[in-house]
Order: structure tokens, then sequence, then C-alpha cells
């Protein structure tokens, strides 16, 4: 069975909320799988259940095909919400201990600490207090105390938030080569730009249920309406009277619009044509936030 963790038709509710509704997709070896979603949407209480620090009401999490032991989730990764160091304790001195609690050799904890804050930029404050650190240094290193004991499975909750673009790329940079081992990287994000840049793969939450799910060229190709743009030297307004165009947006010689199904696009570029020169035509794909607020509206 390859590696790959399935959430499998969990549901939760707390009190009379209904949290999360049938919530069912995998996250597959060797990929970045993007979870979005707005505030409350669920992606936190989707991640303690697959770390088992909250029970399903029903449903439930494999890995490699079977449900997920005790013994599994020690070999996973964890970056959770609330982010767990101690803030008074050294970075270099969490780590190892986080390392050695894991089951690494004295050594071995020592070695992978060493690389690690190396790797993730916090080589010269390793021996700080973290409370010490910047908070965008802080989250530096809770990136590490969840890669220290070299998981099996990653699963981070925001691990970008409060990053700087450079502090984003780093921490890119590693999970792509943790990604690249074969082990599957599950990571929220409100930040659909970094997650557009990054995720092979994308699940999509509103409100407890996943409305869209899949590669994200898939899903772009997927949910790629007929979108077109057309750039002329005058004004494009007559757009609005061509059978089967709807206009998105229209900025003087510049128009967006969507061509209903079966309506001919060659047939617009003629009619802009007869009018004059016609500077720029075609589809447009739509952004992962396009995307985002078509499935989650
Ligand atoms: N321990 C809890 N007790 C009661 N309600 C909860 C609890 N945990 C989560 N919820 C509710 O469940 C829903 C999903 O919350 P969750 O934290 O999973 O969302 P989220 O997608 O992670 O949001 P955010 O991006 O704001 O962190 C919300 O309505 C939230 O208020």
């Amino acid at each position: 069975m390859t590696n790959v963790l399935r959430v499998e038709g969990v549901s939760r509710a707390f009190g009379d909320r209904q949290a999360l509704r049938d919530v069912s997709f995998e996250v597959t070896a060797g990929r970045m799988t993007g979870f979005v979603g707005g505030n409350g949407a669920g992606k936190t209480t989707t991640m303690r259940i697959i770390l088992g620090v909250l029970a399903p009401d029903s449903g439930e999490v494999t890995w490699k095909g079977t449900p997920l032991t005790r013994q599994d989730r020690r070999r996973f990764g964890y970056m959770p919400e609330e982010r767990g160091l101690y803030p008074k304790m050294a970075v270099r001195d969490q780590l190892v201990y986080l390392g050695r609690l894991h089951g690494l050799s004295a050594r071995q904890a020592r070695q992978n600490t060493a690389e690690l804050v190396d790797r993730v930029g916090l080589g010269e404050r390793a021996g700080d207090q973290l409370e010490t650190l910047s908070l965008g240094n802080q989250q530096r290193a809770q990136i590490a105390a969840a890669l220290v004991h070299e998981p099996d499975v990653l699963v981070l909750d925001e691990p970008f938030s409060g990053l700087d673009p450079v502090a984003v790329d780093t921490v890119v940079a590693v999970l792509r080569e943790y990604a690249a081992r074969g082990v599957p990287v599950l990571f929220s994000s409100h930040q659909l730009d970094v997650v557009e840049r990054l995720c092979d793969d994308l699940v999509i939450i509103a409100a407890g249920a996943v409305r869209a799910a899949g590669a994200r060229q898939w899903l772009r190709s997927t949910y790629a309406q007929r979108r077109f743009e057309l750039v002329v030297d005058g004004d494009a307004g007559w757009l609005r009277d061509q059978p089967g165009v709807t206009l998105v947006d229209l900025d003087g010689a510049r128009a967006l619009f969507d061509l209903a199904a079966g309506a001919d696009d060659q047939g617009v570029l003629r009619a802009a044509l007869d009018r004059g020169p016609v500077r720029s035509f075609g589809p447009v794909t739509p952004s992962l936030a396009e995307i985002f607020r078509e499935v989650t509206q």
C-alpha cells in the first residue's frame, strides 16, 4: 500500500455546532496538499482529528490503508495551531528534547537539530530562549520542531502565518525537500497566493464540508469557465450586446467576459475585428482565489 493518508467520511460536532460534515480527502506521498478555507471552516478540527488530539463522531483516518494507530502518529510531524514550544527554553535544547521524546538517540537528535536550525535560518539564535526571538523566528523554530524526528507524514496548521516573504521561501524549500523524499505534506493556509505557488494538491473546505479537492492543475482546468479577455483599440462596451456574452469587467479597451456554453469565441473575435484592430484575445485560466470564491459562495 502506498503512503497515503486518507480522511474518510469524518464528521464532528461541538454541541449543536456541526464543525465537520462527512469530510473526505487524501494526502499522497511526495505531494504538498494545501488545505484552504475561511475562518471557522474546519481546518484545525480536521488536523486535530488526524493527529488524534480530537476524536471524530464518525468516519476515520487511515494511513497506508489501515486506521491510524498511536504508533503511526508518533511518526507524524505536527505543527499545531496553538504552537507548542516552551517560551523559556533555548531553541536547540527543545528540539533535541523533542527528538529524544520521539525515540531518536541523543547523538541523532543533536545532529538533526543542528542541521535543521541551519536549514530554517536560525543557526545563530539556536542557543536563545524561544521568547526572545522575533515572531517570525519563533515560527521557524516551531516548524523545525515538527521536523526534528524525520516524520513519515507532515501536518502543519498555518505554517506560513507571520512569516515575511523571505522566510516563506525558506520554509517552502524545506517542506519541498520533505515532499521530494516521499513524505505526504498537509498544510493549512488562508494565504491563497502562497498555496497557489506551493501546493500540488488542494482541498477547499467551507462550513465544515469539502467543496473541491484534487490536483491544482486539474482544479484550474475543471473550474475554468469559458472566460476570455479581449483588448481592442476603442471602447469594448459593444460586447454587452453580443449573443452569449456576459461582461465580467470592462476597462475601456480591455474587457473580461464569460461566454455561454455553445457560443462561439471565434464569432466574438470576428465581431471585434469588424470594429477595428484587436490587440489581444484569448481564454483566461482562473486563479486559485477565483476558484475558491466560486466553490465557497
Ligand atoms: N473546542 C471547540 N469547542 C466548540 N467549538 C469549536 C471547538 N473547536 C472548533 N469549534 C468550532 O468548529 C468550527 C471549525 O473550527 P476550526 O478551528 O476547525 O476552523 P478553522 O478552519 O481552523 O478556522 P481558522 O482559520 O479560523 O483557525 C468553528 O465554528 C469553531 O467555532
